[in-house]
């Protein structure tokens, strides 16, 4: 397994470039097993590379890649802060994806009510169907991170962070609004092949440090996650500004 860490002048270039490599892994998936599978994650720069590859995708073909989400708030459908919405708007909306290969989280208006324990409980069933009982070995998952290294809704010091036997868990008070939200587990993450973090800001550096140095998962769940195959940082500078040179 690789460790990879690329540090860029500015975000668009960070962006652009992990848009670019997404495509080169996607393509090669389908070129050699036919289908490409890959996790989506929220947030600014989670969002700004959909939005880098609606405006290129290369040679993807969109009918063969299979679409899950990290994490998604369990708010009203139409609700803005969803995860899902924000990537229909920002990609899925513009390219031919294949509903039935698309696997959004549910909202708290959708199929289970308010009942967020039954709609994790659906996500995990989703994924078991898919995995062969756990849950696929991802080809990409795409992290975002927040200054306290939290990734998908894995916070730190929390049990969804901890959990070692299930896939999903609910979340309910979640310490970035909105509070209850729907997340795969550091288990799941950590079966995908590739495992991306986007990452801009100087909020975010003594994270970004934290994980480098190999800081405990509890205190710093970013540090808790890695790929199979490789983990790449893509990082602005002021994110890296607490690297060592
Ligand atoms: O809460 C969340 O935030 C992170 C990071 O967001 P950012 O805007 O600081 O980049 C995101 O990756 C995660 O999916 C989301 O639920």
């Amino acid at each position: 397994m690789t460790v990879e860490t690329l540090v860029f002048e500015d975000k668009q270039t960070l962006v652009d470039t992990a848009a670019r490599r997404f495509v080169d892994l996607v393509t090669t998936a389908q070129r050699e097993r036919g289908s490409a599978s890959v996790v989506l994650t929220g947030g600014s720069n989670g969002i700004a590379i959909l939005a880098a590859l609606a405006a290129d995708s290369g040679d993807i073909d969109w009918s063969k890649v299979d679409i899950y989400w990290g994490d998604d708030r369990f708010v009203p459908a139409a609700d803005p802060e969803r995860n899902h919405g924000q990537a229909v708007d920002a990609l899925l909306s513009k390219v031919p994806v294949e509903p039935a290969r698309v696997h959004p989280m549910a909202p708290s208006d959708g199929d289970f009510g308010d009942d967020i324990g039954a709609a994790a409980d659906a996500y995990a069933a989703v994924l078991a169907e898919a995995g062969d009982g756990t849950s696929p070995a991802f080809d990409l998952h795409l992290l975002g991170m927040g200054g306290e290294g939290h990734i998908n809704s894995l916070f730190p010091h929390t049990p969804a962070t901890a959990e070692t036997t299930k896939t999903v868990v609910a979340v309910e008070d979640s310490p970035k609004p909105p509070p209850r939200r729907i997340t795969l587990t550091l288990p799941v993450v950590n079966r995908s092949a590739s495992v991306w973090f986007l990452v801009a800001g100087a909020d975010k550096a003594q994270a970004v440090a934290a994980a480098h140095a190999g800081a405990a998962a509890a205190d710093w769940p970013c540090a808790g996650a890695h790929g199979t195959t490789e983990t790449v940082w893509f990082l602005d500078r002021s994110a890296a500004s607490d690297l060592p040179d």
